[in-house]
């Protein structure tokens, strides 16, 4: 894999940013990719989540910034970035970086590996290592939601919701085009357009250091219960073909 466009869905990440962003270019520059782009989507942040990638891509020009007007949620700015990428692969990941970035080497050893069109890391199998517990009501929150996801939808995850994943762009310009949800919900819906039309996407085991603080709200943890259901719905309406 020599081409790639890492994109980072940014809301209000002043804080967690920079640093991140420094982790990611060292960890680039060990790297040989013929091509490779860092692509942070602000979502209409009101800090200066937008100045710091602006004066970051002055220095580096692997770094880029995509704006969005407005806030329109993590699924909207994960869509336009997939649809900004350049590289022949794309890689999201969160601002934080909860996933460190080497996991990404895990990800490309399995499509390699399995031949695959995409992988996704879990914090869920046995080979995961999740550093620092969310509370014990997020995590059992977290495997209903998955007992759930798994009933409406027939998808075979144990954690659809980990921020780091990684598909080969046609496969992500296929997704992109059909995706409804600006929200949280669409890592479900992207997974399951990606496998309705035929790729597969394998489920691998990472690391996984949770940050302090979260953007998700108690609204969009219980709202989320809804989601796989409306991606059936979606599917049944003929949304994905
Ligand atoms: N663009 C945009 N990004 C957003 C928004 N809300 C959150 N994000 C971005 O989404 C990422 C995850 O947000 P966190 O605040 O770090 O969430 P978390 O508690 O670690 O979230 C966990 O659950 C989420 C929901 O299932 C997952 O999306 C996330 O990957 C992780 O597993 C961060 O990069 C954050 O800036 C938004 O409205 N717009």
């Amino acid at each position: 894999m020599r081409s790639l466009s890492i994109i980072i869905p940014a809301y209000n990440e002043e804080q967690r940013l920079p640093g991140s962003l420094e982790t990611v270019k060292s960890y680039l520059d060990s790297k040989g990719f013929d091509f490779v782009e860092v692509v942070v989507v602000d979502d209409g942040s009101r800090d200066r989540t937008a100045e710091i990638v602006r004066e970051t891509a002055l220095r580096d020009s692997r770094v880029r910034l995509v704006s969005n007007p407005g806030n329109r949620g993590k699924g909207y700015a994960v869509r336009h970035g997939m649809q900004e990428a350049k590289g022949d692969w794309v890689l999201f990941s969160d601002a934080d970086l909860s996933a460190p970035i080497q996991e990404l080497d895990k990800l490309i050893a399995a499509v390699r590996r399995e031949k695959a069109d995409g992988a996704i890391g879990s914090r869920a199998l046995d080979r995961s290592l999740v550093g620092k517990h969310q509370s014990f009501l997020r995590e059992f929150a977290g495997r209903f939601f998955n007992l759930i996801m798994r009933l409406a939808t027939g998808l075979p995850y144990r954690d659809t919701q980990c921020g780091f994943k990684m598909l080969r762009a046609d496969v992500a310009r296929i997704v992109a085009a059909r995706q409804q949800s600006e929200g949280f919900g669409f890592d479900v819906e992207i997974l399951y357009i990606a496998h309705k039309h035929g790729f597969r996407v394998v489920e691998v085991p990472v690391r996984w250091f949770n940050a302090e603080g979260t953007k998700v709200s108690m609204w969009n943890g219980l709202t989320a219960f809804a989601d796989p259901w409306r991606v059936r719905l979606n599917d049944l309406k003929g949304l994905y073909k």
